[in-house]
């Protein structure tokens, strides 16, 4: 069965109808998505495998989905150190970050002394609204994720690749393949040169807004808020 995907600007589309017409408030949906990354994260990389996570997050709202998942994966027993150098005057990062530093979470400005004794890394850098060349100080967090030996976990897409057309042709992340990737909402047309682990988490998308754009509902099983998509079903 081929995969539907979903274009940058449809997934900008959607997001922005879920937030119209389709009357979620932004906090939902991310808290929903960041969700979704943690038990991703669970799954993927349990904490018998070490507890210890790198959460990169960048400005925007892929970032935020990064906040979110720190929480609840501190509240599953992990220990997320979080590198968040760049941080907008947005009312609802900040009160993310405030509740991750309530909850005793670390935040650090070294990304590679960090990814030194981290277990594992997610990146929440860019998703879909990332375009052109990867600006400072994300060249040298991006380079460092494409030469780690440690396992890295992308949120919706793997940070400085084009949402359509996948890894950039030079510069950093042109060789940036992450073990684990979980889309939100839907796969994005990037995930045919991605050769990892694949999930598909956001559970909140109504079968009339799957079908107007032309998405399959993932078959979510149970409390789930992740789906896995076997290998063989991410050819396009
Ligand atoms: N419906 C859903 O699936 C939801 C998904 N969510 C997540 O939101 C992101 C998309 O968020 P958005 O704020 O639109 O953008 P990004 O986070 O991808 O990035 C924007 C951010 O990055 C800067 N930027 C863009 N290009 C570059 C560059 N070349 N170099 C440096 N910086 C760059 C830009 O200026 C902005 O600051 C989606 O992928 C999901 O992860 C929502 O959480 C909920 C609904
Ligand atoms: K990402």
């Amino acid at each position: 069965m081929a995969l539907k995907t979903l274009s940058a600007e449809k997934a900008a589309a959607l997001d922005k109808e879920l937030m119209s017409d389709g009357a979620f408030s932004l906090d939902q949906l991310m808290e929903l998505a960041g969700l979704s990354v943690s038990q991703a994260v669970y799954k993927f990389h349990p904490p018998g495998k070490g507890k210890k996570v790198l959460v990169a997050c960048g400005p925007g709202n892929n970032g935020g989905d990064g906040l979110v998942a720190a929480r609840h994966l501190k509240m599953y027993g992990y220990e997320p150190t979080m590198y968040y150098p760049k941080r907008p005057k947005n009312e609802l990062y900040e009160r993310l970050t405030k509740q991750l530093q309530d909850f005793e979470i670390a935040f650090t400005e070294d990304f590679p002394s960090a990814l030194k004794s981290t277990d594992l890394v997610v990146d929440a850098i860019f998703g879909f609204s990332f375009s052109g060349a990867v600006r400072e100080p994300f060249a040298e967090v991006i380079e460092a994720m494409e030469t780690t030996k440690t396992p890295v976990l992308a949120v919706d897409a793997p940070s400085s690749w084009n949402i359509g057309s996948g890894p950039p042709e030079s510069g950093p992340g042109k060789n940036f393949q992450p073990n684990a990737l979980i889309s939100l909402t839907a796969a994005k047309p990037l995930v045919k040169w991605y050769k990892g682990r694949h999930f598909v988490g956001g559970r909140f998308l109504s079968k009339a807004m799957a079908e107007k754009y032309d998405l399959d509902a993932p078959a979510y099983q149970g409390v789930d808020q992740i789906v896995e998509v076997p290998l063989q079903d991410q050819k396009l």
